[in-house]
């Protein structure tokens, strides 16, 4: 039997839902910590409890922290996976800027729920028992971090959640789930085909990221750089375009080496240097902006923020946002 490490971090497959309010709120003590008999079918759990957050309240730093309890783990113990439970906000960032900094294979899964642990329906534990099938599956080795809710498997690059409030919230817009738990079987549709890894320790620099809008002024801008950040994200228009009053504004930031990163503020596709007008992805890329493919605001943040804290920050952006 296979040796899973269960690791809980708070959010609402542990919280409770009170009768009189209807509000969602932290447990004192994780119920789930109480199931590990039903897992024991499926694997020999080691358990820990690393924090009790709502996923708000989880930062880079409690990100770094997890990477350090598996590490700390493997270095003392053989384990065949990985899996963490997770509040859903910030789920994907998480699994995101795990699958950047561990160099490992086994498999790391991460799930988390809709509903809380006493609502009729509630789906974490359902989530819990299919996270650890897939950390035992053999086809999950060298996948890097997968996020399994909802009988679907997303890879963390690709995974985003896209509703407020409905269990079917996690999706890979363009992409897909890469596989699916049925009641019998964990399956893969395909293998995700390319994963940089930076194992940075420390995490000291940082990025603000900016939706563009119609109208945007380019004062939020200076005043980042003003602020002392390190880089800048942008999620532009459609295939990456951005209003041409920010344009001077983008050229002063490039000038002064703080790197400027594009994603697209849409929820597929990719951004690409299409446009030739003022404030068109030819004329940013012209500049010097950085294209991240295929990645979100919030993981394009990430992925800056690790290249710029790992030991060579250009050969590591070039990796990361390398389609
Ligand atoms: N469904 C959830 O887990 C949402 C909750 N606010 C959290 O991320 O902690």
């Amino acid at each position: 039997m296979k040796t899973i490490l269960l690791i809980h971090t708070g959010g609402t497959i542990s919280m409770q839902i009170q009768a009189e309010s209807s509000t969602v709120v932290p447990n004192e003590n994780n119920p789930l910590v109480n199931e590990g008999e039903k897992l024991k079918k499926y694997a020999t759990i080691i358990e820990k409890e690393a924090f009790n957050l709502p996923s708000p309240h989880i930062t880079p730093k409690e990100m770094l922290n997890l990477k350090e309890i598996i590490i700390d783990t493997m270095e003392h113990q053989k384990i065949d996976g990985v899996v963490i439970t997770h509040g859903t906000d910030t789920l994907e960032e998480t699994a995101y800027f795990l699958d950047l900094t561990m160099d490992i294979t086994i498999p790391i899964v991460i799930t988390g729920a809709m509903r809380s642990s006493n609502e009729i329906g509630s789906d974490g534990l359902y989530n819990l028992l299919s996270a650890v099938k897939v950390a035992v599956s053999d086809n999950a080795v060298g996948k890097g971090v997968l996020v399994v809710l909802n009988d679907e498997i997303h890879t963390a690059k690709s995974v985003t959640k896209t509703h407020t409030s409905s269990i079917s919230t996690f999706q890979s817009p363009s992409h897909g789930p890469i596989g699916f738990i049925s009641k019998s079987i964990v399956h893969f549709n395909h293998s995700p085909n390319y994963r940089a890894v930076f194992p940075i320790q420390l995490i000291q620099k940082r990025v603000a990221l900016f939706k563009v809008y119609a109208g945007m002024e380019p004062d939020l801008l200076a005043a980042s750089v003003s602020l002392g950040y390190d880089g800048i994200i942008l999620e532009g228009f459609g295939q990456g375009n951005v209003p041409p009053n920010l344009v001077p504004e983008i050229e002063k930031i490039l000038k002064l080496e703080i790197p400027i990163v594009l994603v697209s503020r849409c929820l597929n596709g990719i951004v690409q240097d299409v446009y030739g007008y003022v404030g068109g992805g030819k004329d940013l890329k012209e500049l010097g902006v950085t294209f991240a493919h295929g990645l979100n605001g919030q993981k394009a943040r990430l992925a800056l923020l690790i290249a710029l804290n790992s030991t060579n920050p250009t050969t590591a952006m070039n990796e990361i946002f390398k389609i």
